[in-house]
């Protein structure tokens, strides 16, 4: 339940990356949340509003360093921060009481031993990990509630686990789950604001690539979920790539559909999983969803397409990859474990053009 009558205490750990500040431009007009503490290590005392003047007026607070900050006064913080900083104040903070969302992939995989070999570092707290929930609200919605940490889904994961779930869920036996493929593309944002020669405009601008074609750590994270979901191994080929835009993200998703299932009504199926979810939304059938259409918002559009009526599902899913991708989705999470509307301080439209 939310602490203090409703208000909840609010901490971030990276206050100054792309979701850093994400989590404040949606925190500060959060109707439920006094914002107590903002950390960087680099700009400790600067005031928000100095590095980011979309804030003046709303952010009155400075950065701190982590150790000053007021931390373990907090109902909840939030970890904005590079994979292995959350894990190791984790049980520190849980001791004192205080909720955790790391929006890095701390708490997002299960078995250590894969996390440890994608991310090169041993996990510093399996025991806080095996009480963490996966903090995607769609599939885990009364576990997150209950939540004292939660692993926020990687960007590129939130599209494919939500463009596939009505076709695994409940044992079904729709689409040849040994040969999937998940070809995705990211705005530049999505590799933080750190300095790095590939996201230099000269590099990133009028260019499109793919990386991390032999193995990207999202797809451990994803076939973990969707091997839970389906209930047997999920075989899964997945392609990111860069595309010259500043925030977005587009999967495009192809599977195919099984003999016994090609009468099944794929649109239908879609529409009725998530009817009653505020931030999925199933276009008509034949829409184009644009990332333009999501932008700043805490949308995601999935559109279901079989052309010429065939055995070849495509699903088109577009987000903002730091808003579902990252902070709004975190929000989402922290509304559920403080017992708030869900949709709390989330409910903003896209911005066109
Ligand atoms: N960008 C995106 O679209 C998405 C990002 N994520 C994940 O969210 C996390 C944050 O990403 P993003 O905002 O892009 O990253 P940025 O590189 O833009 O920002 C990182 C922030 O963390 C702080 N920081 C870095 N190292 C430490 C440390 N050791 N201890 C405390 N603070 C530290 C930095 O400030 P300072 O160095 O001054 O302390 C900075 O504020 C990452 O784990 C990323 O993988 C997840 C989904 C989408
Ligand atoms: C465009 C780009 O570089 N995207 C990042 C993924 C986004 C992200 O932050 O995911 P994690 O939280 O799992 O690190 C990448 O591919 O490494």
């Amino acid at each position: 339940m939310a602490a203090s009558g409703s208000r909840v205490k609010v901490g971030i750990v990276g206050g100054t990356g792309y979701t850093g500040v994400e989590l404040l431009r949606l925190l500060a007009l959060h109707p439920n949340v006094d914002l107590t503490a903002i950390t960087s290590r680099k700009e400790d005392g600067m005031p928000v509003a100095d590095m980011f003047p979309n804030l003046r007026g709303y952010v009155d607070l400075c950065f701190s360093t982590p150790e000053k900050a007021a931390l373990d006064q907090c109902d909840v913080v939030f970890f904005a921060t590079p994979h292995g900083v959350a894990m190791n104040q984790a049980k520190e903070l849980l001791d004192k009481g205080v909720r955790i969302i790391d929006l890095a992939a701390d708490f997002r995989l299960q078995d250590t031993q894969v996390f440890e070999s994608w991310y090169k570092m041993p996990h510093a707290c399996p025991e806080v990990l095996a009480q963490s929930v996966y903090g995607l609200v769609e599939l885990n919605r009364a576990k997150i509630a209950k939540a004292r940490v939660v692993g926020n889904p990687g960007c590129y994961p939130t599209t494919v686990i939500l463009g596939l779930l009505p076709l695994l869920e409940g044992g079904r036996k729709l689409v040849d789950t040994a040969h999937i493929i998940a070809d995705s593309k990211s705005g530049v944002s999505g590799a933080g604001r750190k300095a790095e020669v590939a996201t230099l405009f000269s590099e990133a601008s009028d260019n499109f690539k793919a990386y991390g074609v032999a193995g990207h750590r999202h797809r451990p994270e994803v076939c973990e979920q969707l091997e839970t979901i389906a209930g047997g191994p999920v075989g899964l080929t997945f392609v990111p790539h860069l595309v010259p835009m500043i925030r977005g993200m587009f999967s495009t998703i192809y599977a195919r559909i099984l003999p016994e299932a090609m009468d099944t009504d794929f649109q239908a199926l879609f529409e009725q999983r998530y009817a009653n979810e505020a931030f999925v939304d199933v276009m008509p059938a034949g829409s184009q969803p644009e990332t333009r259409s999501v932008r700043g918002s805490n949308q995601l559009r999935i559109a279901v397409h079989r052309p010429g009526g065939g055995d070849q599902l495509i699903l088109l899913v577009v987000q903002d990859n730091l808003v579902k991708g990252a902070a709004g989705q975190a929000v989402q999470n922290m509304n559920l474990m403080f017992g708030l509307p869900e949709d709390a301080g989330l409910r903003h439209i896209a911005v066109l053009p």
